[in-house]
């Protein structure tokens, strides 16, 4: 058995690597915490030893894991064809049988249909000038704090405007309840999948639970109120609902508003605080951000008109700054795909129903394709046209499967980065310092002090 275990049934020759031991396999080097923002330890060791591409088994589940840009490019542009996305079971049942990532086909394209309409280019220039001021006012009130701590103030700020869209209003107290539920989320999402209380993963399933619970309450309430005006997502819902002949369930809906508040509450606020980080430690980097957007102040006729499109879209060095950031944040430490048929392989065979797992980090710190990968250079995005997708940077993943609020989540780091820049200047005071399981942590949070710029 143990021998079957390590020697996998293949129909040609696998790649090299090992299944470590039975059932468990290498899952627990796997989740090994480190401290840095290099290649996850368990990786990095991998690749001197069998190559680029290699075998293992995590949670009880074949793997062939691939860091290399030409493969990791390949597997994710093969949604549908040799591979298609798929998520571990732990992830199913944190974001539900029905989420967008275990849906294919039909069912897929509509969702996406439906997301598109929230976060597509025309819903994001509407929600330009209600971000702008969100942020001002934020900022305002955190500028009379002590201190703050940066990674739960932008989640907070960034839920109160998603909510906004999904459920049409501010919710105040119900965002803070709902941001509870995901608190730690990140930690439990990509953690060793044990469901007792205290375990990570425990937390996760828990706080699901109640968010599902707000969620399911909070539409239920608007089939009984439902309003004149219909303008947000749960409005958009009702009426998918009522259609006849619809595809869409109130599980599946459910399942996606849960998937969208995460996704973008949690990305974009672990984004930010890494970007104020990395401008904190590097003064020269916050000057010329800071230099592009006093410009853009400096060309109005009115410097206290809001930022308008055009403005935006001018921000250069900010997209620079924020592809950076989005490098070395690594915020998907892995993607994963099943792989549908035998696929051959520069010699190696992925054997079908192997899962694939795409580490966008081996590829962003790779020394052979970022000069001095640890260093936090925006400059090293000049001129280059492959900022969203490509076989070398991958943080928002590649293929069908693309991140639908990539620009949704660029547009608030903008816009919140240039309200920063020009109006404040912040101290340190303690924390910043990440842990990885491999998700991304701030341990001690990061907290500093904002004082207003002196005109
Ligand atoms: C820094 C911010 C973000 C990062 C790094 C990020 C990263 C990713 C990655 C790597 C994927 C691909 C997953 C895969 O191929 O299996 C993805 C997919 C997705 N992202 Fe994001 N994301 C971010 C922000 C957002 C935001 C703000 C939203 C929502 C408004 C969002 C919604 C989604 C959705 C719905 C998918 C699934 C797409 C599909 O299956 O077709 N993301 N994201």
């Amino acid at each position: 058995w143990v021998y079957k275990w390590r020697n996998p049934k293949c129909r040609g020759k696998l790649p090299p690597g090992s299944m470590g031991i039975p059932l468990l396999g290498e899952t627990i080097s796997f989740f090994k915490p480190y401290t840095n923002s290099d290649i996850q330890p368990f990786i990095k060791e991998r690749v001197v030893k069998y190559g680029p591409i290699f075998e293992t088994s995590l949670v009880g589940i074949p793997v062939i894991v691939a860091t290399d840009p030409d493969f990791s490019y390949f597997v994710l542009n093969q949604e549908g064809q040799c591979f298609k996305n798929w998520y571990p079971d732990t992830f199913t049942e944190i974001f539900g049988k029905q989420n967008l990532a275990t849906l294919h086909g039909f069912l897929y394209k509509y969702l996406k249909h439906m997301i598109l309409s929230l976060f597509g280019h025309e819903s994001r220039k509407k929600m330009l000038p209600e971000i702008e001021q969100n942020v001002c006012k934020k900022l305002e009130l955190w500028s009379t704090q002590n201190s703050i701590e940066l990674k739960d103030s932008t989640a907070s700020l960034i839920l109160d405007r998603t909510t906004k869209k999904l459920m049409g209003h501010s919710p105040g107290n119900s965002s803070e309840n709902l941001k509870e539920c995901f608190a730690a989320f990140i930690d439990g999402l990509i953690s060793f999948p044990i469901n007792i209380p205290g375990t990570a993963y425990h937390k996760c399933l828990k706080g699901r639970e109640r968010a599902m619970k707000m969620l399911r309450d909070m539409l239920q309430e608007r089939y009984e109120k439902p309003r004149e005006n219909p303008s947000d997502f749960f409005d958009y819902v009702i009426e998918e609902l009522n259609k006849e002949g619809t595809p869409l369930t109130e599980e599946i809906a459910l399942d996606l508003m849960f998937v969208l508040v995460f996704a973008s509450f949690e990305t974009t606020s672990f984004s930010l605080t890494l970007a104020i980080k990395f401008l904190s430690d590097d003064p020269s980097i916050l000057k010329r951000l800071t230099e592009e957007h006093e410009a853009i102040l400096r060309n109005r006729e009115d410097a206290d008109s809001g930022l308008t499109w055009k403005e935006y879209k001018s921000m250069t060095y900010t997209f620079q700054c924020i592809n950076e950031t989005a490098r070395l944040a690594n915020l998907a430490p892995a993607i994963f795909r099943k792989a549908l048929v035998d696929t051959q392989y520069e010699g190696y065979l992925i054997p079908a129903g192997w899962t694939v797992m795409v580490c966008p980090p081996a590829i962003h710190l790779n020394p052979e394709i970022y000069e001095d990968p640890l260093v936090f250079n925006p400059s090293r995005w000049e001129g280059s046209k492959y900022t969203n997708a490509s076989k070398t940077f991958m943080a928002f993943g590649g293929g069908m499967r693309f991140c639908i609020g990539t620009d949704f989540s660029k547009l608030q780091m903008a816009v919140f980065l240039h309200s920063l820049v020009t109006k404040y200047r912040w101290e340190e005071i303690s924390g910043g310092n990440v842990r990885r399981s491999p998700g991304l942590q701030f341990p001690n949070g990061y907290h500093v002090k904002l004082k207003k710029k002196e005109v």
